[in-house]
């Protein structure tokens, strides 16, 4: 039986199913793997049990990617997962943000016991005349799972559509339609925009990245949405943005002790994923990659170690090692399997940045002691007897 602890709640009516061969358990001290969403781990006294953390969504800057990593602890995310949900939600706050519909309703709830409310209401709505989105320019920052999405469907809602990623992926650059146009840098992105919205991770080089800058190239009354994540804004520059008129609205989704006090500015709950579908998804995601990973050792989706697929475990003995990418590290694996004269049916060694994997398939079962001389290599976080 492998055990899992739940941190937070995954879906909002508990459905999350592992399936049999697994239970949930009270405490992390009891558990092989974690699944979990915005809770902040930083500092969070983590058990040496733990081999696996599943982040349902896409940010992981509430996790200690790296610090896990040098712990021989694998951190998943569940990539595009729940895109549709935050692209839907960015479309209505842009619309919310230019039509006044929240104050109209508003109106007729005030107004509620008007017996003339029908006519008033006619009388009323000039007040919430709005302005349209198409033909008007909107700038995207980042362009991932959920700016290229949002990028597309600013394109079919007519507007005039740029877009700023130095790191795109192959994958995102395809799924991008030819009339967003790709600036090449952040200053000639906000230029004249009257919408900008932020898709980027949080991370040293995106932080405060829209700042009094950024914002001064704006079109005057512009509209800044942000459901990336605070870090993104220098709350204290768009505070004073808004005051100033530069910008006419703001919309996001984290509800900082400074955003709340913003004038003409939405704010919601970090509900940006917040429908049942992108929970599924997400949810979906995070339990495969974990399931492969305690099972077979395979890795997808890790923030912190190379992916590696060697499909089902069905060799006699199947070993995993986490390892910093250091030279001479298979040379060393080798020597120590060559002195139990074990028999390797398949390698693979994987690396990315400062981490590397390398998961082997021998015919028999190895010697405690060869697991143990595995252990003692000095760049080894981590060896994992899979099978
Ligand atoms: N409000 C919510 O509920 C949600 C918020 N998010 C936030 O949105 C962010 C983006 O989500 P996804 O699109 O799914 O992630 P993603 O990883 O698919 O896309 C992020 C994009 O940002 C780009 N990027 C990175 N650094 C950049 C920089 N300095 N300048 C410009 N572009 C840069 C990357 O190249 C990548 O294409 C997440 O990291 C998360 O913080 C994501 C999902 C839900
Ligand atoms: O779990 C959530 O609702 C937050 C989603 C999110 O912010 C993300 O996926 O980065």
């Amino acid at each position: 039986m492998r055990h899992i602890k739940t941190i937070d709640d995954i879906t909002k009516d508990g459905d999350v199913e592992f399936g049999e061969g697994y239970d949930f358990v009270a405490t992390a001290e009891e558990a092989d793997a974690i699944l979990m969403r915005s809770t902040d781990l930083h500092g969070y006294d983590l058990p040496e049990g733990i081999r696996a953390i599943a982040r349902c969504g896409a940010g992981v800057n509430n996790i200690p990617v790296e610090e896990y990593a040098r712990r021989g602890v694998v951190v998943f995310n569940s990539p595009g997962a729940n895109s549709n949900a935050v692209k839907e939600l960015v479309l209505a706050m842009m619309i919310l943000s230019s039509r006044g519909v929240v104050q109209s309703m508003n109106w007729v709830r005030a107004n509620a016991d008007d017996p003339n409310i029908l006519a008033d209401a006619e009388k009323a709505k000039k007040a919430f005349v709005g302005r349209e989105l198409k033909g008007k320019r909107v700038g995207v920052v980042g362009l991932g799972n959920v700016g290229s999405k949002v990028a597309n469907a600013l394109v079919d809602l007519g507007m005039d559509v740029y877009g700023y990623d130095p790191f795109i992926s192959v994958e995102h650059a395809w799924a991008l339609s030819q009339n967003v146009q790709r600036v090449g840098t952040l200053e000639d992105l906000c230029r004249g925009c009257d919408y900008l919205t932020l898709h980027v991770p949080s991370k040293a080089d995106t932080k405060g990245m829209i700042s009094t800058e950024q914002l001064a190239l704006l079109a005057p009354g512009a509209v800044l949405i942000n459901y990336a994540r605070e870090t993104i804004i220098d709350e204290d520059a768009v505070h004073a943005a808004l005051e100033s008129g530069k910008l006419s609205w703001f919309a996001g989704d984290f509800a900082t002790p400074k955003t709340v006090l913003m004038p003409n500015t939405y704010i919601t709950t970090h509900s940006g994923a917040g429908t049942g579908e992108a929970e599924a998804n997400c949810a979906d995601m995070a339990i495969s990659e974990l399931k492969d990973y305690l099972e077979n050792g395979n890795i997808a989706n890790s923030v912190n170690y190379p992916a590696c697929n060697m499909g089902k475990a069905r060799a006699a003995s199947r070993i995993a090692c986490l390892h910093a990418n250091v030279p001479n590290m298979i040379g060393q694996i080798t020597a120590i399997l060559a002195k139990d004269n074990a028999n390797v049916q398949r390698m693979v060694n994987e690396s990315a940045g400062e981490n590397a994997y390398t998961m082997f398939d021998t015919d028999e079962h190895l010697d405690s002691s060869t697991i143990e001389a595995l252990k003692q290599i000095p760049a080894i976080y981590r060896v994992r007897v899979i099978k």
